[in-house]
């Protein structure tokens, strides 16, 4: 079967200057993958290649198995390229009524109200049909965009920051229904966000444009395991992100954190003759204990069912959180290390 989405050694230029150097991506049918990077990093550049509403300074576009860009003389209309669209801001047509906003971009003109009134059922907003958008909020105006992106019987959704003018509440709702879509109707969806928790409810895979780049598309668990960067990091859902005096010794790398000495397992490769490192650790690696490296104990509170400690560490400016079964008293503690589940980049800043 045909990939819902293919693009090949694509480049992007946005005034006059190039802003995607090389993106190559696969998706495969049903497949759901955020596409993750700083702002400005160009993921609405690309998305906009790929819905045809620019034209890539290089490469080539395919959708369904079908060139729809070839940055020469092959250019297929977005409206020919089988999508359906979601916005960050919504971009419903405010003089149509909600119903009206779906019902136009069926084709097929029998049963067109029928068929957008169930399209707003299905995402929770039927009884919102007759009103025109400006009188719902953001959580329903969204759900409309999301109900008019599925009129039109799309192959592909693209989406681009779909959840981040909403609440909490509303975006989480909103993500889980958009998850048991994808899964269920088999539609593939490429989704730009920068937000961890859309990477743990949506994707499949996670793509990362950093430095103009497309990097290696990768699960959510591998991204986890093996973060390439400290942006993906971040991403993952790492905790730290603090920066420590570093050396290679031998094949391991030598950090200093808090007045003690730790040695990383094969740690000197990642170090690349930096003298300091960023670190990052899965939640757990970090621990209180009887003996450690020292810290101090500033206060606790309770996150989302567990206790965090606050640590002040001699030669880090910002407190490092550390979850624990209790709140310890405030004030000396030390702190066990497991060194072997730290990551390490090297840092030149
Ligand atoms: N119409 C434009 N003309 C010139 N430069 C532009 C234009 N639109 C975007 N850019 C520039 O292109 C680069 C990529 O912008 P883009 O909006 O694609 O990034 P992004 O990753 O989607 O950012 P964000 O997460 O902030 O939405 C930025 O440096 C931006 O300033």
């Amino acid at each position: 079967m045909s990939a819902a989405l293919a693009i090949d050694g694509v480049a992007v230029q946005r005034g006059g200057r190039l802003v995607v150097e090389e993106a190559s991506l696969g998706l495969a049918p049903g497949e759901c993958v955020v596409l993750a990077g700083e702002s400005g990093s160009g993921k609405t550049s690309l998305l906009r290649v790929i819905g045809g509403l620019d034209r890539p300074a290089r490469g080539t576009i395919r959708i369904g198995g079908a060139v729809v860009d070839d940055a020469a003389a092959t250019f297929v209309r977005p409206e020919s390229r089988g999508l359906g669209m979601v916005f960050q801001d919504f971009a419903l047509w405010p003089h149509l009524s909600v119903l009206e906003n779906v019902a136009v971009v069926i084709r097929d003109r029998a049963g067109r109200d029928r068929k957008a009134l169930a399209l707003l059922d299905r995402f929770g907003v039927a009884s919102c049909a007759g009103r025109l958008p400006a009188t719902l909020s953001g959580g329903q105006q969204q759900r409309v965009g999301l109900a008019r992106a599925l009129a039109a019987a799309p192959r592909l959704l693209m989406l681009d920051e779909p959840f981040s003018s909403l609440d909490v509440e509303t975006r989480e709702t909103l993500r889980t229904e958009l998850r048991a879509l994808i899964v269920e109707s088999g539609l593939s969806a490429l989704c730009i966000s920068h937000d961890p928790a859309d990477i743990a409810r949506l994707a499949d895979r996670v793509a990362v444009l950093e430095d103009r780049r497309l990097t290696a598309c990768t699960t959510p668990d591998a991204m986890f395991a093996r973060p390439a960067t400290p942006y993906a990091a971040r991403l993952a859902g790492l905790c730290g992100g603090v920066r420590v005096p570093a050396r290679g010794e031998g094949s391991d790398a030598a950090i200093a954190l808090g007045g003690a000495q730790l040695a990383i397992p094969g740690g000197a490769a990642r170090l690349a003759g930096a003298a300091q490192a960023l670190l990052f650790w899965p939640r757990g690696a970090l621990s209180l204990a009887a003996e450690g490296v020292p810290a101090t104990c500033i206060g606790a509170h309770f996150e989302a069912g567990h206790w965090q400690a606050l640590l002040r560490l001699d030669g880090l400016a910002a407190p490092v959180p550390v979850q624990c079964a209790a709140p310890p008293p405030r004030g000396a503690v030390a702190l066990r290390v497991a060194a072997d589940r730290l990551h390490l980049f090297p840092f030149s800043g």
